[in-house]
């Protein structure tokens, strides 16, 4: 009988730790919560004190708490930050640190691989706060490996009209595209790095709220064309494209003559019958845009490069967003090509094929951030390195979405397309069921969500 409990015993053990062994490859997430949660906790707890110290982040103790601790008889020792609070999530652990008097942010940036080791966690991000605390985003494992967004974020219409959510950060927040916070962006990456899926994300995101989309992609259009039922106004080639620029450039002109009636200088600021609609515009592939074949093409593209400098300079108070990708982005794209790129503060860099693009994109935001962009693997499209004017930068990877799937949630929301009559002249034809779109067109009548 003895012997039937052991081996029971013994197979129920080794399925658990079967199953446990299957779940840590297959579902990390639920690993995580039912035995890397626990044993990091636990880990945490006991050995925080000496790790900070082998890591060389503690300080001598105050002159007063020296005191007191020699009256109580207790030994001085170096302290280290005091933990505020431990807060445990699905992907990791947040520890919140108030910094010890003499230590800095930057200490805890340089010892966080050290860290990472001495926990047993994936990563650690070092997030400074306020002035004396800093978090501790530590990552039990790889959740970028296969990205899988919370999912409040399926829902359409999460967030603010302008905030999208797009991508997954490697500490498991959600990466937020804000173009009320960073107007402007600009995506980089090397061939078949994942720049059109995150161009795909933004817009099946944007697709159901109320704003305005516009396309130039002059790849003759073979990126974008799928959307086109919810785009106001398309370009497909440069000579169009042109004109398109003009008529933005018109629109923003007239919002601002709109904002001087109503003497505002935002467009948030105006009654919300009087406020247009907030436009974005997907330029794909930068440079089809600024290459010149012949000479007679470099006054056009002169003349492009300076209207993509003004909207990038002046839109933004009248609602209208840039959001350019390409492989590069550099002076050899021509005169003005940098002066645009410095407007363009929100950076998202995939995967590239030399130092230079890294430093175009990432640059002027952070050098480590550079690196980290020239250390993406070929193995992970998608993955990118996100920053903003104010040197904060994440490693993003965005989930996996299709063509089919961004054209279906395009036709969907086809009926919000607002008609914007000074870009009227480029508004796209309305195009038939593509192959992979479930959904009929339909522009007059709202589909439940
Ligand atoms: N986040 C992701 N997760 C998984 N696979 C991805 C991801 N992003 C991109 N891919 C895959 O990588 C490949 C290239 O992606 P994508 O077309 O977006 O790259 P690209 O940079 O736009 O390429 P190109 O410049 O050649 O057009 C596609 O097969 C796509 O399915």
């Amino acid at each position: 009988m003895s012997d039937l409990v052991t081996a029971a015993e013994v197979a129920g053990v080794l399925s658990a730790a079967g199953g446990l062994g299957y779940a840590k490859v297959r579902a990390p997430r639920v690993w995580w919560s039912l035995v890397g949660l626990p044993v990091t906790r636990v880990r945490f707890a006991l050995t925080y004190e000496s790790t900070m110290d082998v890591c060389g982040l503690t300080v001598q103790p105050t002159r007063a708490r020296a005191a007191l601790l020699r009256a109580t008889r207790k030994e001085v020792l170096p302290v280290p930050p005091r933990v505020r609070r431990v807060r445990m999530t699905s992907t990791g652990l947040r520890v919140t640190l108030r910094l010890a008097a003499g230590l800095e942010p930057a200490d805890l940036v340089a010892a966080s691989a050290r860290l990472r080791h001495a926990f047993g966690v994936y990563s650690i991000v070092v997030v400074d706060t306020k002035p004396g605390l800093v978090e501790l985003r530590m990552t039990g494992y790889d959740v970028l490996r296969r990205v899988r967004m919370p999912r409040i974020l399926h829902r359409p219409r999460t967030g603010g009209p302008l905030m999208v959510p797009v991508a997954l950060r490697e500490d498991g927040g959600v990466f937020v595209r804000n173009y009320l916070r960073i107007p402007h962006a600009l995506t980089l990456g090397a061939n078949q790095s994942g720049k059109s899926m995150y161009q795909r994300n933004l817009i099946r995101g944007l697709a159901s709220r109320d704003v305005a989309l516009v396309g130039i992609d002059c790849k003759r259009g073979v990126e974008q064309i799928r959307f086109v039922s919810r785009f106001s106004a398309f370009a497909t080639d440069p000579e169009t494209a042109a004109g398109l620029l003009d008529a933005l450039v018109g629109e923003m002109e007239d919002r601002f003559d709109l904002l001087s009636l109503h003497q505002v200088s935002d467009l948030w600021e105006l009654p919300e019958d009087a406020r247009p609609v907030p436009v974005v515009v997907f330029v794909d592939e930068v440079a089809e845009l600024f290459l010149t074949s012949a000479k007679a093409d470099e006054d056009r593209r002169d003349r492009m490069v300076k209207q993509l400098i003004r909207l990038a300079q002046m839109a933004r108070a009248v609602g209208i967003y840039l959001e350019i990708c390409g492989q590069r982005f550099g002076s050899e794209l021509g005169r003005g090509a940098t002066m645009l790129r410095a407007q363009l503060t929100g950076r998202v860099c995939h995967r590239v094929n030399d130092k230079q693009t890294a430093e175009m994109g990432l640059g002027d935001i952070s050098p480590e951030a550079m690196v980290a962009a020239t250390q993406i693997r070929a193995d992970r499209p998608g993955l990118a390195v996100a920053g903003d004017a104010s040197g904060g930068w994440s490693r993003i990877r965005t989930p996996k979405v299709t063509t089919d799937e961004t054209a279906a949630a395009c036709r969907r929301y086809a009926y919000l397309t607002p008609d914007l009559p000074a870009l009227a002249a480029f508004r796209p034809p309305a195009v038939s069921p593509g192959p992979g779109d479930a959904l009929p067109l339909d522009k007059s009548r709202p589909v439940a969500d």
